[in-house]
């Protein structure tokens, strides 16, 4: 994995961008995988203030919260639209269908629609215990979209975005780690002490699904972008 220490979120976000540029205009990049969270936000405005044009571009999301329509604040693809896509359209841009009724069939047609457009970059957060995606610990790395149920501490980790924890779904449809893993290259950013734990896990501690992020040391292209705080806990600086 190439570990870039970074100062702040704001030079997180530029250097993440940086990949992100390179990969367009020197690798051809056309599929980009992308993620919610407080973590990308800073990418997403240097995507938002940039000369770039994406609208030659797919982009396809990690995950949606069960039950929440692309219209209610909370949901990912409100999220996505908010922070990039009314700003810079893409040709297309996916998220998985919150409101979906057959939860089997929404996985299949995620799946496809995967399967369709190849990831060439895909952005990641990561989750204090280690999940990517909404792949909880204990989550197959050859897993694929599902349905999934938020263990605990997601919960207790995304509630700071709701008015109550009750408010929180408690399911979500993620693309599956396999699907994750055949992104041509991943770009992981990670801030803060919250994720120290998370991100030792997934870089010397010993790849096992209990931190579902060390799948990516069998991944060839991994660029970590992280501050102090979240690499804090490695034992190579
Ligand atoms: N499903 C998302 C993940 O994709 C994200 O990485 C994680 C961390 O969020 P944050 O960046 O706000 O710490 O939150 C959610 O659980």
């Amino acid at each position: 994995m190439n570990i870039i220490l970074v100062n702040d979120q704001v030079s997180g976000g530029q250097k993440a961008f940086d990949l992100i540029r390179q990969g367009i205009e020197e690798n051809r990049a056309k599929v980009l995988g992308l993620a919610t969270g407080s973590t990308p936000i800073t990418l997403y405005q240097e995507m938002v203030k940039s000369d770039m044009d994406f609208s030659d571009l797919t982009a396809v999301n990690l995950d949606e919260y069960v039950g929440l329509s692309g219209t209610d604040i909370q949901s990912y693809r409100y999220f996505m639209n908010e922070n990039l896509f009314n700003d810079k359209p893409f040709k297309a841009s996916y998220v998985p269908d919150g409101t979906a009724t057959d939860a089997e069939a929404e996985c299949v047609r995620y799946d496809k629609i995967i399967e369709d457009n190849p990831i060439d970059i895909q952005i990641l957060g990561i989750g204090t215990n280690g999940h990517i995606g909404f792949n909880e610990p204990g989550t197959p790395f050859d897993s694929l979209t599902r349905r999934v149920d938020l263990v605990e501490s997601t919960i207790e980790s995304n509630k700071r975005f709701f008015d109550k924890k009750e408010d929180v779904p408690t399911e979500a449809y993620s693309m599956g780690i396999g699907s994750i893993m055949k992104a041509k290259q991943i770009i992981l950013i990670a801030y803060g002490e919250a994720k120290a734990d998370a991100i030792y896990g997934m870089i010397e501690g010993e790849q096992s699904t209990a931190c579902p992020a060390s799948a990516l040391q069998n991944h060839p292209n991994v660029y970590v972008i992280a501050d102090a705080e979240a690499l804090s806990k490695l034992t190579v600086k």
